[in-house]
């Protein structure tokens, strides 16, 4: 027959989501005769992100390219590079449409007017994720523990200690996205101005506040008290949990399928926990993980572009979405994939596999919990982490590491401001 058409996809999927992404693509290109997805795996988020824009201005971007979620707004802003999923659509007569994806997830994808600019594929939301063994040998049932509040957790993480159950009692991955982003999330606290940036061009940061600092404060603490262990920037932390060390975590509900394929130990997930004394009822929480954006580069043709929107509309299937869902941990981004789900009685069936859809839509998205919209993000988390980290070398107090993160991070902000807007 004809020659396929490739479709270079660069993403950042390791490990057993990789296996998983790669199963994936070859049921798409099997379906199919004209185009072959190419998955190539580019590092971490980050060096995704880079290596795209870095490939762009060589005039080589990869037809997809798979970008976190703190890389929306850089996205969004960046012109000629991408092709909104709405535009995408117009141009190919692939019919992809918004009403689709469940609102959380439409939401955050869209243009301010409510166009789609990404294609959605691998949303999570971060969850606290409990080793049962290590419960167990610190004499605390798994099942029945209270965990809802900090005070819970600094509870159960004694026990853990005093009977030496784990080295580490609790760690985190992702220590920006869980302990700044979610929890401003579900505390309902502002986290910048201008509804979170979604509402205009130059917001102010709010991270030297009241809320960042009782929270920033007991993860200090404990660090001090040998209750928590910080153990690296964004997703690096991971395998430390997934090798049984830590008693309890913070990741993304995405690790459930490296656990279910690798872990020598019982596992479950909950809530995030919450401080009574910001919120009485923790209200909803944000997706993260990543979705796909189609890129331009010279010489793609309408063939090309018609193959990528294929491959859109293609994950974004029932089966396909809620497939990938049940595999990895990811919330299905389909309102018919989570129905799907449900009616096959997979929650049921996998205790845990439930509490992050039950979380993202647990309350009504306010203006804080929608999302947050800033310009350099992804630079702003960098900044945080290395404040965090100093705070612990140094032994400062969280409202020091605050204000030196609030300064570092709003010339960001005011940088991105200017480059967009002149
Ligand atoms: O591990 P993921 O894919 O759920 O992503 C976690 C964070 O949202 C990445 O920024």
């Amino acid at each position: 027959g004809a020659p396929q058409t490739p479709i270079p996809l660069w993403h950042a999927m390791a490990g057993a989501l990789g296996d998983d992404l790669q199963a994936l693509v070859e049921s798409f290109n099997i379906s199919q005769a004209k185009y072959l997805v190419q998955p190539v795996y580019k590092g971490t988020y980050p060096q995704v992100l880079t290596a795209t824009i870095a490939a762009w201005r060589a005039g080589k971007a990869p037809a997809i390219a798979q970008v976190f979620d703190v890389g929306t707004a850089d996205m969004l802003a960046a012109g000629r590079a991408v092709v909104d999923v709405y535009e995408l659509a117009k141009t190919t007569g692939v019919d992809i449409n918004p009403a689709d994806y469940i609102p959380a997830v439409r939401g955050y994808y869209s243009l301010n007017d409510g166009k789609m600019g990404a294609a959605p594929f691998n949303s999570s939301t971060a969850t606290m994720w409990i080793n049962e063994d290590v419960f167990e040998k610190a004499g605390l049932d798994p099942k029945t523990t209270p965990l809802a509040t900090w005070d819970d957790v600094i509870k159960a993480a004694r026990a853990i200690k005093a009977k030496g159950a784990a080295p580490i009692p609790v760690m985190t991955s992702w220590p920006t996205w869980v302990h700044f982003e979610q929890f401003a999330a579900i505390h309902n606290v502002e986290y910048a101005t201008l509804n979170d940036g979604f509402g205009g061009p130059k917001p102010t940061l709010k991270l030297d506040t009241a809320p960042f600092e009782k929270n920033l404060g007991t993860l200090l603490a404990m660090q001090k008290e040998g209750l928590f262990k910080y153990e690296g920037r964004d997703g690096a932390p991971s395998p430390i949990f997934y090798s049984g060390k830590a008693g309890i975590t913070f990741d993304s509900s995405s690790i459930y399928g490296q656990l279910k394929k690798s872990a020598t130990f019982k596992f479950n997930d909950t809530y995030l926990p919450y401080h009574p004394s910001i919120i009485k009822s923790p209200i909803n929480s944000i997706i993260g993980g990543a979705a796909f954006w189609a890129m331009t580069a010279p010489g793609r043709t309408t063939s090309d572009y018609t193959g990528v929107a294929e491959f859109f509309r293609y994950i974004s299937r029932p089966r396909n979405d809620a497939g990938w869902a049940k595999a990895t941990g990811y919330v299905a981004v389909t309102t018919a994939g989570n129905e799907r789900i449900e009616k096959q009685g997979f929650y049921a069936a996998n205790p845990g596999t439930d509490i992050a859809v039950k979380q993202l839509t647990r309350s009504q998205p306010t203006k804080y919990s929608r999302g947050i919209r800033l310009g350099g993000m992804p630079e702003i988390r960098v900044i945080i982490e290395e404040e965090w980290e100093r705070a612990i070398a140094n032994n400062t107090p969280a409202k020091t590491a605050l204000a030196r993160a609030q300064h570092r991070s709003q010339a960001v902000i005011d940088r991105f401001a200017r480059s967009i807007h002149g």
